[in-house]
């Protein structure tokens, strides 16, 4: 267990995800995680479920930390960091979760001086299985991303990448735990309509994505091969297959995650 303070400033789905990771694995004693946030009710929540200290004042959460997450929507993170910026300690790590929101533009407002990890976490940290791009600044040491890495080792995996990729992480894995929850949903709504009941038609089509995805990631086979496999000649599969490319399954995806990618880049 590591003597480190850990703040939040927001606690909502992300930092609520975050945080039952942390204390979840032990990472710090739960005395050495504080999360502030606008108002009183999610403050309420996480205190009863991780029992970590909460505040309404920011700046109170800031000078607390060694590991400072700003975890608001990026609409406030201008707000919030003018706010926050003179009690922040000189080497805390400031990590930042929003999309959009660069290097440069962080340390404008924080300072040049100021240790910055820009990161694109994901829900699935939820249960344990998240992935996150992370991107350090210059003054980030090897051990400050390494630290940094062990910690949210206990929510997600993450991949140091470089900066110009971080819009395609918010694409691919940050916002993607949504375009499946669709994939799920339409599934499990055929599965109904061929009599189903609703809760074992999520079961049947959430475990199917998991092991496929369990798949990709364990046997190291192209997802094409993998498909392959599932399709028997004159079977069943390949019938499905058709509709889905006949119906441009593929090109939605594509073309949803580049207007993803663009709003991200605008931001
Ligand atoms: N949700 C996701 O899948 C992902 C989100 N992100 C990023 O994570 C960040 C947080 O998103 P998410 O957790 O979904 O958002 P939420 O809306 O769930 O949480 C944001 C929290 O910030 C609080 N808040 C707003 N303004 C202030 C303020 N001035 N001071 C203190 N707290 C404030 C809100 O309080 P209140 O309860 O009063 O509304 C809310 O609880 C965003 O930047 C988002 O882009 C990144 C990857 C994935
Ligand atoms: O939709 C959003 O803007 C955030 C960023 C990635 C996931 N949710």
């Amino acid at each position: 267990m590591r003597d480190l303070h850990i703040s939040f400033i927001g606690c909502g789905n992300m930092a609520s995800a975050m945080i039952h990771g942390i204390i979840k694995a032990g990472k710090v004693a739960p005395d050495n995680v504080m999360a502030s946030n606008r108002s009183r009710e999610k403050l309420e929540a996480i205190h009863a479920s991780c029992d970590i200290r909460t505040t309404t004042d920011n700046c109170e959460a800031a000078a607390f930390a060694d590991v400072l997450f700003l975890s608001v929507k990026p609409q406030f993170y201008e707000q919030v960091i003018c706010e926050i910026k003179d009690d922040i300690r000189p080497e805390c790590l400031i990590v930042s979760i929003a999309p959009g929101k660069t290097l440069a533009w962080l340390s404008s407002l924080l300072g040049t001086d100021k240790k910055i990890l820009r990161t694109m976490p994901n829900t699935p940290a939820m249960v344990g299985e998240g992935m996150m791009g992370i991107c350090p600044n210059e003054r980030m040491t090897e051990d400050d991303v390494h630290l940094l890495q062990d910690i949210c080792k206990s929510f997600s995996r993450t991949q140091v990448v470089g900066e110009h990729l971080m819009d395609v992480v918010t694409a691919v894995s940050g916002s993607s735990p949504a375009y499946v929850f669709l994939f799920i949903e339409a599934m499990a709504d055929a599965a109904v309509a061929g009599g189903m009941t609703r809760s074992q038609a999520y079961e049947f089509a959430a475990q199917s994505v998991l092991g496929s995805a369990k798949m990709v990631l364990e046997t190291g086979k192209h997802p094409g091969e993998l498909k392959d496999m599932v399709c028997s000649p004159a079977g069943t599969t390949i019938e499905a297959v058709r509709v889905l490319e006949d119906k441009g399954l593929r090109s939605a995806v594509f073309e949803a995650m580049m207007a993803c990618l663009d709003k991200s880049k605008g931001m």
